[in-house]
C-alpha cells in the first residue's frame, strides 16, 4: 500500500443526508454567496440564463498535500446540485481550491472570499488553475483506492510517473482538462449523471481491443454510493503530443484551397478511420437491431425536436413541412419492413473530434455523446449512420465558414463529403449512401439542433446550419451528386 497519510476526507455527505448534515450547511453558508456569482460565468455552466435558486451538497472531500504546512493550499472536491426553476437539479463537480492568501499568479482563478460558515476566512479559488492541486489530484490518481464516495482505478499495466508538470487547457470545451508533462490529459466532466460516462467506457472498449483511433485511458475515478450507479467524474488518458484538430486542419485547407490545397486524402482517411473506430465498437459491445416501433420512435423524436426548434426559432417555420419529410420518409421505411443496424457510435462526431498525429494519423477524441442528452439515451445503440452524418455536417460548416452562400462552398462540401464517405465504405464494407433515408434523417436532425445552437451561441453563425436545411428541403440533387462521385 502506498503511503495516503497527505489525503485526508473530511466529509462525505450521503443524498439522504444532505439537507440536514452540519457540515454540509456549514459548507453551503461559506460557498453559497460565492458561487451564485461565479457558476454562471463558467462556461460548462449548462444552466446560464436561468436564476439560481439554491445548492445542495452531495459530497464532499478534502484533499491535503502531504508536505503542506499552515499555508498549503488544499482541494475541495464538491459534487453540488444546483436548483434552478422549472427543471430538476444539475449535479457538478467543483474542484475549489481553498488557500489564506492568493498568490497573485492565480488571481484570476478567483472565486472569492469566504464570510461565515466551515470555510470563514479562506480565499477560495478554481482549483485546476494552482499547479498544486493539480499535482495533487495526479498524485492521487497514481493509485488505485477510495477515499469516502471518490473511487480511483487504474488500468492493470498502467504506470503513471510522479513529477510531470501540470498546464490546464485553454481549448474551447464542455469539461475542464489538465495536461501532464506531455504525457497525460485528466478530463473532468462537470455536469455529472449517474452512470459510466461513454467516453470511459467507450474509449476503454476501443484501446482493450488495441485500436490505434483512440486515446487510451490509464486510469478514472468515479463517485460511489450516491446513486444507483457509479458516476464518472474524471479520466486520466494518453496525451497525443503534436496533434491538431480536423477543424483547424479543414479551415486552412478552406482557406488555402485556392491556392490548391487539398484535403480529400485527409476526408477519405477520416472515413476509414471512423469505420475503424465502428467497427471496434460492434465488435466489443452490444448492438441490435431497430425494427418498426424503435424506427417509428426515432422519427418522432426527430419531428418532436424540429417542432422545439421552430418554436424557438421563428426563421425555420417556412421549412418545417419540407423537413417533416425526411422523417415521413424514416416512418415508411419502417413501416415497409425496414431494419436498421445499431450499436454504440461516438454520438456527436464532428471535424473537432478528430486529431490528426504524426504518429497514429486519425484518432477520435470526446465520446461523451451530446451532452444535452440524458446519459441513459447516449449509453443506448444507435445507428453508425448518425456519425457519419455528424461529419458530414461538419464538412458543410468547414465550407461555409467564410461564406455560407459561395457556390465554390458547396462544391468543397461535396467533394470532402464524398471523400468521407468513400473511406468510410471503404473500411466498413458498409456504404451509407446505400442507407440515403437515413442518412437523410439523421443530417436533417443535426442540422435543425445547428440552428438552436447558433441561435443560441453564434448567431453569425446561423446562415451555415441555415443553408442545410434549405438543401435538406429539395434533398435529391444534393444525394444523386454525392452518389456519383463515391460510386465507380
Ligand atoms: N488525448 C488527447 N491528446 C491531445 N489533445 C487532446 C486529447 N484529448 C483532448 N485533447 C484536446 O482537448 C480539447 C478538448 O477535449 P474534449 O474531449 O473535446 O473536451 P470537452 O468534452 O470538454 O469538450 C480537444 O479539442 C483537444 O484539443
Ligand atoms: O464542442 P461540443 O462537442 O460540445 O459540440 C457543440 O459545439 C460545436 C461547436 O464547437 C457544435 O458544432 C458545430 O460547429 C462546428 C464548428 O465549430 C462544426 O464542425 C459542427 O459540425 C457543428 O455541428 C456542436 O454542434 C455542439 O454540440
Amino acid at each position: 500500500m502506498s503511503d495516503t497519510s497527505w489525503l485526508r476526507p473530511i466529509t462525505t455527505v450521503t443524498s439522504a443526508a444532505r439537507a440536514s448534515a452540519p457540515e454540509a450547511s456549514g459548507l453551503l453558508r461559506s460557498l453559497t454567496p460565492l458561487l451564485r456569482e461565479w457558476l454562471p460565468r463558467q462556461r460548462w455552466f449548462a444552466g446560464k440564463g436561468r436564476p439560481i435558486t439554491g445548492f445542495g451538497l452531495v459530497c464532499a472531500t478534502e484533499l491535503l498535500p502531504a508536505d503542506g504546512g499552515a499555508d498549503a493550499p488544499a482541494l475541495l472536491h464538491l459534487l453540488l446540485d444546483v436548483h434552478q426553476p422549472d427543471c430538476p437539479p444539475d449535479c457538478y463537480q467543483l474542484l475549489v481550491g481553498t488557500r489564506e492568501l492568493l498568490p497573485p499568479a492565480l488571481a484570476s482563478a478567483l472565486i472569492g472570499r469566504a464570510v461565515g460558515g466551515r470555510l470563514d476566512g479562506l480565499t477560495l479559488y478554481e482549483g485546476l488553475h494552482d499547479p498544486r492541486l493539480a499535482t495533487l489530484l495526479l498524485e492521487r490518481m497514481r493509485t488505485s483506492g477510495s477515499d469516502g464516495h471518490l473511487r480511483f482505478s487504474a488500468e492493470p499495466d498502467a504506470v503513471i510517473p510522479s513529477g510531470l508538470a501540470p498546464r490546464l487547457s485553454v481549448a474551447e470545451q464542455s469539461n475542464s482538462s489538465v495536461i501532464y508533462g506531455d504525457t497525460f490529459i485528466l478530463k473532468l466532466f462537470r455536469r455529472i449523471s449517474p452512470g459510466c460516462n461513454p467516453d470511459l467506457e467507450l474509449s476503454l472498449a476501443l484501446a482493450r481491443v488495441g485500436s490505434a483511433r483512440v486515446a487510451a485511458p490509464v486510469a478514472w475515478f468515479e463517485a460511489t454510493g450516491l446513486h444507483e450507479e457509479p458516476a464518472t467524474l474524471g479520466v486520466l488518458q494518453r496525451y497525443l503530443p503534436g496533434s491538431s484538430d480536423g477543424w483547424e486542419l479543414a479551415l486552412r485547407a478552406v482557406d488555402g484551397a485556392v491556392a490548391g490545397a487539398d484535403f480529400t486524402d485527409h476526408a477519405r482517411a477520416l472515413g476509414r478511420a471512423t469505420a475503424e473506430v465502428h467497427t471496434a465498437l460492434a465488435d466489443a459491445l452490444p448492438t441490435t437491431l431497430l425494427r418498426r416501433p424503435q424506427i417509428q420512435r426515432l422519427a418522432t423524436s426527430m419531428a418532436e425536436r424540429l417542432d422545439a426548434t421552430v418554436a424557438a426559432v421563428p426563421a425555420l417555420a417556412p421549412y418545417r413541412t419540407g423537413l417533416l419529410d425526411a422523417f415521413r420518409d424514416l416512418v415508411t421505411f419502417g413501416s415497409d419492413g425496414g431494419t436498421v443496424r445499431a450499436q454504440r457510435i461516438h454520438g456527436d462526431l464532428h471535424l473537432g473530434q478528430a486529431l490528426w498525429t504524426p504518429a497514429q494519423g486519425w484518432v477520435l477524441i470526446d465520446f461523451e455523446g451530446e451532452p444535452a442528452r440524458p446519459l441513459t439515451e447516449r449509453r443506448r445503440p444507435h445507428s453508425p449512420v448518425q456519425d457519419v452524418a455528424g461529419m458530414l455536417r461538419s464538412f458543410d460548416y468547414a465550407a461555409r465558414h467564410r461564406d455560407p452562400a459561395s457556390p465554390y462552398a458547396a462544391e468543397w462540401a461535396d467533394r470532402h463529403r464524398a471523400a468521407f464517405v468513400a473511406g468510410y465504405a471503404e473500411r466498413s464494407g458498409s456504404d451509407p449512401n446505400d442507407s440515403p433515408v437515413l442518412l437523410r434523417a439523421y443530417e436533417t436532425d443535426k442540422a435543425v439542433y445547428e440552428v438552436v445552437y447558433e441561435a443560441r451561441h453564434r448567431p453569425d453563425w446561423l446562415p451555415i446550419p441555415m443553408a442545410a436545411i434549405e438543401r435538406l428541403c429539395r434533398p435529391a440533387a444534393p444525394f444523386a451528386r454525392l452518389s456519383r462521385r463515391t460510386r465507380p
